[in-house]
């Protein structure tokens, strides 16, 4: 900290006059705002000012910025200096802007850092110049209480040598280090002073291509796609609405963890759903009555819980891999190909026109063209009303040349008779091409094996042998034996909807968020993709993390060369980790190691250290209660908040919490059908403490994790989610051979008897 800065003086009064303006513009609010309205209008900018007061007595009075920047501009040389904070603030009786949005185009310029040769966008213009100045600030109660200056790189020459090897293991600013080692509660929290350049470049990107980012653990994803939706309403309210933004994540206990932040941004209205919760409201409409969609739960009981069989597994492995796939989207669209090709028959349309005796025709093989050429971009149902109205035009066409050709001038109602008989004519033809539904469409492609056959497999798909095809075939057919479809149904169907009907305009999102994305498949993405306007899509996760081996993505590439091609998406990697201590990381880097990816890049930590991780081995039966019982209560009284005992999966996290809640005050558990995180000590199964971050985590049987390529994933997720302690407890008897892996050096060791 560095109260005595050269600057302090100059900054505090800076801050004072700042502050004093403020305080009148609240008292004018507070004036303005009172005044009751019958005017529309005026009641519009009422509450934008009430929404105005409430920052400015909440947040901006105690803190107006974080940071100012001085920047001197290459065409006029003179010197920019912005100060920046969460939320602009303009005097009402000059219009100055005395504080600059952190999302407004030069305060891009304050997360670049200082640079001799920086810019920053302003629309269509570049705006060069030379950042010579980026300062941060903390502040309490209206007093600087420490002036951060940015210049990184050469304070890291001076106090600790070659900067690049520094920066290699993950040193951070003094302002960034003070930020990180406030206690951290579990919730999302925004991060507006500290983002940093690569990050910035992820929420400043093109908003008219799709943004892929592989980040890994706690690389802040979640925290950028959250930002980047506030950047983008900031700067783009002409051609977005907030209402009309979707983020989409893996559940809703996520939802409610990261929707608390979603306010602090300025993005209110956002729309939130897991894909699944969103996608089945669509495809009940096209489901017959009675049908319903399966529990989406029960694929995870059927790897993660025990009782099943092998070939059991293998059966839905194939069937839900397949159907969360890009080829069983080449294979819908075969199918209307195939319908196109083979079940309609293109005859001649003619007619003899009475009054001449002349015959009008069309040749069968110019509507084949129509039809599975020139109009084959169209959903099915809009391409037969775009060839029916193409193949009247030219009727038309050919009747006018005709009736000039014979110097018939036809009248009013002649037109119209023509008009009727060319309609009714229509009618008939049409009214013979196959009317496809999607639901049935889907039924039929699926149930029909020697069709599934023909259009999944063959030359090209060599994964889909005959016995594949087949038990997807009839596994499909027995689903649907019982009037139900399953979750991983829902996608192909929307799409297989979008070929046939097409998508109606209320449908459509002006910005989509995907988290943790790897849990998506590439169907669903191309789902989620078909419904965001302009392919202005925010996509993050981290392969690593991919911890269902019946669903999602198993590589990027998949959505970059299959999904996101025209316009081609943008590929960022983030590897600095900001969550956790260097000591958690390091454990779980070993964890990561074992993960053979070729996208895997380790962790960088930042440099913030902490107690290393602890191994305890424990003889007994069942859990070591009180034991447990002490260790949460000693971290209660240490400060820490958030506590997560997991369990590998959901029964067993059940029997732990049994065992554990007359043990533990306030214990809760949480599962599947939780909505709700409530923070506090909770009891959880692994797979759902995916995204979310605790003070201190227990893995509570960490000798259930096997060395197979799931279980490895799910232990690195767990892992990952501590901020400050994590506690790996084993029974004596036995112990994961991923942990064992670990070298002893990263962990503490105990044992402990009954
Ligand atoms: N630039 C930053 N400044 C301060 N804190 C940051 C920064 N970036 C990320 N963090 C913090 O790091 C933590 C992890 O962020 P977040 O949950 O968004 O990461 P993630 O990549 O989505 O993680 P995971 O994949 O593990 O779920 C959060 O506490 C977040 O506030």
């Amino acid at each position: 900290m560095t109260i005595r800065h050269p600057d302090y003086d100059y900054e505090q009064k800076r801050l004072d006059e700042t502050r004093m303006i403020i305080q009148k513009e609240i008292d004018a609010l507070r004036r303005d705002v009172k005044e009751v309205t019958d005017d529309y209008v005026k009641q519009v900018v009422n509450y934008k000012k009430t929404k105005e007061l409430r920052y400015l007595e909440d947040q901006g009075l105690e803190k107006p910025y974080f940071g100012r920047v001085d920047f001197l501009k290459d065409e006029t040389y003179e010197m920019d200096r912005v100060y920046i904070g969460k939320r602009g603030i303009v005097r009402q009786d000059t219009f100055d802007s005395i504080v600059v949005d952190w999302r407004a185009p030069i305060a891009s310029l304050y997360y670049s850092g200082e640079s001799k040769d920086a810019y920053f966008r302003n629309g269509r213009d570049i705006v060069r110049g030379e950042v010579r100045l980026k300062r941060n600030f903390s502040m309490q109660n209206g007093k600087i209480t420490g002036i951060y200056d940015g210049a990184l790189k050469e304070s890291i020459q001076r106090e600790v040598g070659h900067p690049d090897e520094f920066l290699e293991e993950g040193y951070i600013d003094e302002f960034l280090a003070a930020n990180l080692n406030e206690t951290n509660d579990s919730r999302l929290k925004d991060i507006v002073a500290t983002i940093q350049s690569e990050q910035n470049d992820i929420i400043r990107a093109d908003k008219d291509r799709p943004v892929v980012v592989q980040g890994v653990a706690g690389s802040g994803k979640t925290t950028i796609a959250l930002h980047r939706l506030s950047y983008l309403i900031y700067n783009d309210q002409d051609t977005m609405l907030s209402k009309k933004f979707m983020v989409f994540a893996p559940n809703r206990l996520f939802l409610t963890y990261i929707s608390d932040v979603l306010p602090e941004l300025g993005v209110e209205d956002v729309q939130q759903s897991t894909f699944l919760d969103w996608a089945a409201k669509l495809v009940k409409a096209l489901l017959p009555k009675g049908w319903r969609i399966m529990d989406p739960h029960k694929p995870l009981h059927l790897f993660f819980e025990d009782g099943h069989s092998e070939r059991e597994r293998q059966i839905a492995l194939r069937r839900l891999r397949f159907k969360g796939s890009l080829a069983f989207r080449e294979a819908l669209h075969q199918y209307l190909l195939h319908v196109a090709e083979t079940r309609i028959a293109y005859k001649k349309l003619s007619f003899v026109y009475k009054r001449t005796n002349h015959v009008f025709a069309i040749p069968g093989e110019e509507i084949r063209e129509l039809f599975a050429r020139t109009y084959a971009h169209l959903p099915y149902r809009r391409r037969l009303e775009a060839v029916r109205k193409h193949v009247k035009q030219e009727v038309n066409k050919q009747l006018f040349s005709h009736l000039r050709d014979q110097k018939i001038d036809l009248d009013k109602q002649g037109l119209a008779r023509f008009e009727k008989m060319i309609d009714q004519l229509l009618d008939s033809y049409f009214g013979i091409f196959p009317e496809l539904t999607a639901f049935e469409a889907y039924q039929e492609l699926l149930t029909d094996l020697s069709l599934l056959m023909q259009l999944a497999g063959g030359a090209g798909h060599e994964e889909m042998t005959a016995e594949v095809i087949q038990d997807i075939s009839s596994s499909s057919a027995e689903i649907f034996a019982a009037e139900r479809i399953e979750p991983e149904d829902v996608a192909p169907l929307l799409y297989l909807r979008h070929l046939i009907e097409g998508l109606e305009q209320e449908d459509y999102f002006d910005h989509s968020v995907v988290d943790e994305a790897q849990d998506l498949s590439a169907m669903e993405l191309a789902v989620i993709r078909l419904v965001t306007k302009r392919d202005s899509l925010t996509v993050v996760g981290d392969i690593a993390q991919g911890i269902h081996a019946y669903r999602g993505l198993q590589s990027w590439e998949e959505l970059l060369d299959g999904v996101f091609v025209q316009p081609k998406g943008v590929y960022y990697t983030l590897s600095q980790s900001y969550r956790s201590t260097i000591e958690i990381m390091r454990c779980a880097n070993e964890v990561l190691r074992k993960i053979r990816l070729p996208e895997t890049v380790m962790a960088k930590p930042v440099l913030r250290h902490g107690e290393v991780p602890e191994r305890i081995s424990w003889d007994g039966n069942g859990l070591p209660v009180e034991y447990l019982a002490q260790r949460v209560e000693a971290y209660r009284s240490e400060g820490f908040q958030s506590i997560a005992l997991v369990a590998k999966n959901g029964e067993a996290s059940k029997k732990a919490y049994k065992a554990l809640r007359s043990h533990i005050e306030g214990i809760q558990l949480l599962g599947v059908k939780d909505a709700q995180f409530p923070g506090g000590i909770v009891v959880m199964p692994a797979y759902l403490t995916k995204g979310l971050q605790f003070d201190v985590v227990i893995v509570l049987d960490s000798e259930e994790y096997e060395e197979t390529e799931w279980d490895t994933k799910l232990l690195y997720v767990v892992m990952t989610r501590p901020v400050h302690r994590l506690v790996l407890l084993h029974r004596a008897s036995r112990m994961s051979p991923l942990i064992a892996a670990i070298p002893p050096a990263l962990y503490k060791q105990s044992e402990l008897s009954k």
